[in-house]
């Protein structure tokens, strides 16, 4: 079949269909090359409040490394990368700091301090401020374990004796710790079996409508994607193909959209998608 020419190098670029204001996130013409090898060219992104926004791509097309300059863990060769309207790559380490402070990161394998217990994983973020008195820490960090279905009697655990699903959890409480407006999320369900991905894509569907976070996912599970995304962004060709509602998305004619959203293992997670509202219209 023949590919239809696109305008621009991105087949479809919708906003979010709601008035959203500035971008919490605007990348703008980054370029990222290790060695000889160009991993983005050209690649621009907006990420506004209040989306769960997710990154799909084949293996190998940046998105770790996109989510780490977003992060200020590596600075592009070329473009901006702006969160909260700065640009990452110019902030100085108290800058970082103090941005880091207002956004959670949920890594893939849950990376909980080993040698530290529950309790205490969670509560680093918060003594890492050395400003709040322990009691407090000790309040915040019981309300985060009861807001993410994490008994008190888990409190005490080394991290080794949790369940994957438990630790998911607690990472994602200590995530929450320090009360984040941006929510970053590697995999979040990878690793879990289906019903305890389904219990955390609920869990992290009612937190974002609770807390009013905006979220930046990537995974490659057919099913969180369309259960939790308001927009899909597509990586693809070094650069974002592709973005809006899931939607939209499915009907873009590209070989890397159609093999991973229409080829069997898409067809279940695609009936979800009818059945249920768009993630904007949600109510829970
Ligand atoms: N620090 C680094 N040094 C050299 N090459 C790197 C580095 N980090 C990433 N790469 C390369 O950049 C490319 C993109 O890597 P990245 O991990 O972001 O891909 P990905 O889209 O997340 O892939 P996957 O879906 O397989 O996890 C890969 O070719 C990877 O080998």
């Amino acid at each position: 079949m023949e590919q239809v020419k696109p305008a621009s190098n991105q087949l479809l670029n919708m906003p979010p269909e709601e008035d959203v204001g500035d971008p919490v996130v605007r990348i703008q013409g980054l370029r990222t090359q290790f060695g000889k090898t160009v991993v983005h060219q050209d690649l621009d992104l907006d990420i506004y409040t209040g989306e769960i926004l997710s990154i799909v791509g084949g293996s190998g097309t940046g998105k770790t490394v996109l989510l780490r300059q977003m992060l200020g863990l590596e600075t592009p060769a070329k473009g901006s990368v702006r969160v909260f309207g700065e640009d990452i790559s110019e902030a100085g380490a108290k800058q970082l700091q103090r941005m880091r402070n207002h956004w959670g990161m949920l890594f893939q394998q849950g990376a909980m301090y080993s040698a530290l217990t529950v309790f205490d994983n969670i509560a680093q973020p918060m003594r890492e401020l050395r400003a709040l008195p322990e009691e407090v820490i000790r309040d915040a960090v019981l309300l985060k374990m009861d807001m993410v279905g994490l008994g008190i009697e888990h409190a005490n655990k080394m991290p080794a004796d949790l369940s994957g699903g438990m630790v998911k959890r607690a990472s994602l409480a200590r995530a929450l710790a320090l009360e984040p407006q941006l929510l970053f999320l590697d995999e979040p369900t990878a690793g879990l079996d289906p019903d305890l991905s389904d219990a955390f894509v609920a869990l992290i569907r009612s937190l974002h409508n609770e807390l009013g976070l905006t979220v930046v996912m990537v995974t490659h599970d057919l099913d969180t994607l369309f259960a939790l995304s308001s927009r899909i962004a597509v990586l693809a060709e070094k650069h974002v193909i592709a973005i809006g509602p899931p939607r939209d998305v499915l009907k873009v004619e590209h070989p890397f959209i159609e093999q991973f959203f229409l080829g069997a293992r898409g067809q279940r997670a695609l009936e979800v998608l009818d059945e249920r509202p768009a993630a904007n219209e949600t109510e829970d």
